[in-house]
């Protein structure tokens, strides 16, 4: 139960609330929902102004706000009696203005429901299969509080238990400043936070959003905040607990969502440990998240591509990387994948940033493939993500591509598999400045060796310049390469040439040796013919030929005569 001081306080605030309601009902309602924005957008304002109060004191100090802010003529909506029709009936009660004042507090206590919302059971049913319908019922009723059908009593037992005194005062303030009318129950609820679902006008949904103030320690994300420059200046900055800083850090990350167009609840108002956000959901169900939604292939198809697409946007243009990414943290509504729980995303400047990214695509490329989705490798994935030189008008150029190739490849091979777990387990040094043996690489790199393993090319742009550099050298090369195939033809001509001497030299050859052939042949007959004529000669001559002996003895004669 609530403290007396605080109980004192509330039932001022409803005293002082039901007079000006007595007075001023009629005017309310016609200008009632000019106010509504007018004071969404004042409290939206205020947001950050608001210091944390953690004493009970304080509490009653915000009770005491609510008085002052009658007087800043807003707050007025929540006694319009706007009960929306698909509101849940018999587990708690509206109370009107007019509700005696015993136990006033309990006007704001009864419109707050934190019991699970098993009356989902079998209401209206908005479109969805009945797989998605049995997955949202198991799904609620297994992270819901308590398990059981509640009763009032019951119920408010639950308030008491799940929703701290503190917080309920920061509720109540919300209702009463018309931010929502009626807590239904709880949409979810965790280690460090409870969703709940709550109502506004009849018609307006929302989900709330309490960081549970009883989780001293956030152990798990610790390593998120660690080296986030947003937490530079330590953890408790202006006695702000951790819990609202990460509640504020929420509100933050899904703005800058929201900003570059990825698909998550938009935030409307944060107060310490309290997020009221847009609903993803339709009259009262809330979108299954995406290990529910019992999707077909083709819709899983679809949704693998939607959620990598997000995850690229996220780095690119937000700068952050979810951290927490997986199939429990996406929801599927109207066909789109929707991404919540940002609050441990991290700067890109976390010195784990590349880590958690590693881990986000592991968790996110498992459950497609486990699902039958041919999927990237975690590495293409990666690079997918980091790589800053993909035009926004190129994405589906490279996603086409990329879906050549994974179908192409046909199942991961083992090979890839290995390569994948290495490069998950691997450090990325996320500047040139961080890489550890540049001068080695960069003989790697000139030596066109296998830079497979040189995880960073893609994350430093270096692949990209690379692949300019080497395309500029292919062109320079091709035109080489022409001019080498010139170069080729006039050598082939020059070859041609040779060739052609060589024939020459080769006919000279041939001519030489049948010359050579001829002039043997000629010089035999030249010799015969030579013969022939000297064997002519001396035939001719025998003819004519004075024999020795008459030679002689005309020579005796002849010596003879002279010697008388
Ligand atoms: N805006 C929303 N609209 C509809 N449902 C929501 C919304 N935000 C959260 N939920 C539901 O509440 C659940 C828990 O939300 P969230 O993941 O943000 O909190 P959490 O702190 O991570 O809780 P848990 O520890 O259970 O993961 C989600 O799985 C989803 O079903
Ligand atoms: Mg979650």
């Amino acid at each position: 139960m609530a403290a007396s001081g605080t109980e004192e306080a509330v039932c001022l605030i409803s005293n002082v609330t039901h007079s000006l309601m007595e007075n001023d009902v009629e005017n309310k309602l016609n200008v009632h929902s000019e106010q509504q924005q007018h004071q969404q957008d004042e409290i939206e304002d205020e947001v950050e102004d608001e210091e944390v109060s953690s004493s009970l004191d304080s509490e009653i100090g915000d009770a005491l706000d609510l008085l002052d802010s009658k007087d800043e003529d807003v707050g007025y909506s929540f006694f319009l009696n706007s009960r929306r029709p698909n509101s849940h009936g018999g587990h708690h009660h509206y109370f009107s203005t007019l509700q005696p004042r015993t136990n006033r507090n309990q006007r704001f206590s009864n419109r707050i429901r934190a019991s699970p919302l098993e009356e989902w059971e079998g209401r209206m049913n908005v479109g969805m299969s009945n797989s998605v319908i049995t997955a949202i019922r198991g799904s609620v009723r297994e992270s819901a509080i308590g398990k059981t059908k509640t009763t009032d009593k019951a119920d408010r037992a639950t308030v008491e238990q799940a929703i701290d005194q503190r917080t309920r005062m920061v509720l109540y303030k919300m209702m009463n400043r018309g931010v929502f009318d009626d807590i239904n129950g709880c949409i979810s609820t965790g280690k460090e936070a409870n969703v709940y679902h709550a109502t506004k006008s009849g018609d307006q949904e929302l989900a709330i959003k309490v960081y549970k103030t009883s989780v001293l320690e956030f152990k798990d994300r610790a390593r998120f905040v660690q080296g986030d420059f947003r937490f530079r200046n330590g953890y408790c900055k202006h006695n702000k607990t951790m819990v609202e800083i990460w509640a504020k850090k929420e509100r933050g990350n899904l703005m800058r969502l929201k900003a570059a167009g990825i698909r998550c609840p938009t935030p409307y108002l944060l107060r310490q440990n309290v997020l009221v956000m847009e609903f993803i959901g339709k009259s009262d169900w809330a979108a299954p998240r995406l290990k529910d939604a019992a999707l077909s292939l083709d819709k899983l198809r679809e949704g693998y591509v939607e959620i990598i697409i997000a995850m690229r946007t996220l780095y690119q243009k937000c700068k952050l990387v979810h951290g927490d990414l997986s199939e429990y943290n996406i929801l599927y509504y109207e066909g789109h994948l929707y991404i919540i729980d940002v609050s441990q995303a991290v700067e890109h400047e976390h010195p784990h940033a590349l880590d958690f990214l590693r881990e986000d695509c592991v968790h996110v490329s498992d459950f497609f493939k486990k699902h039958g989705v041919a999927v990237m490798t975690i590495r293409e994935l990666f690079d997918f993500i980091v790589d800053a030189t993909i035009a926004d008008d190129a994405l589906d150029g490279y996603l086409e591509e990329m879906q050549r190739k994974i179908l192409a490849r046909g199942d991961v091979s083992v090979e890839d598999e290995i390569a994948d777990s290495v490069f998950v387990q691997s450090f990325i040094p996320k500047t040139l400045d961080d890489v550890e043996n540049a001068e080695e690489d960069v003989q790697r790199i000139r030596s066109w060796k296998d830079t497979k393993d040189l995880y960073y090319l893609t994350i430093t742009g270096l692949k990209h310049a690379l692949s300019l550099t080497r395309s500029s050298q292919q062109k320079s090369s091709a035109t080489k390469d022409s001019s080498i195939i010139s170069d080729d033809k006039s050598e082939n001509l020059e070859d041609d040439a040779e060739v052609e001497s060589d024939d020459d030299e080769e006919e000279d050859g041939e001519s030489e040796a049948l010359d050579h052939a001829d002039k043997k042949a000629a010089r035999k007959e030249g010799r015969k013919d030579n013969k022939k004529k000297v064997k002519e000669e001396k035939r001719e001559a025998r003819k004519t030929k004075v024999r020795k002996a008459v030679k002689k003895r005309k020579k005796k004669l002849g010596k003879a005569r002279k010697t008388r």
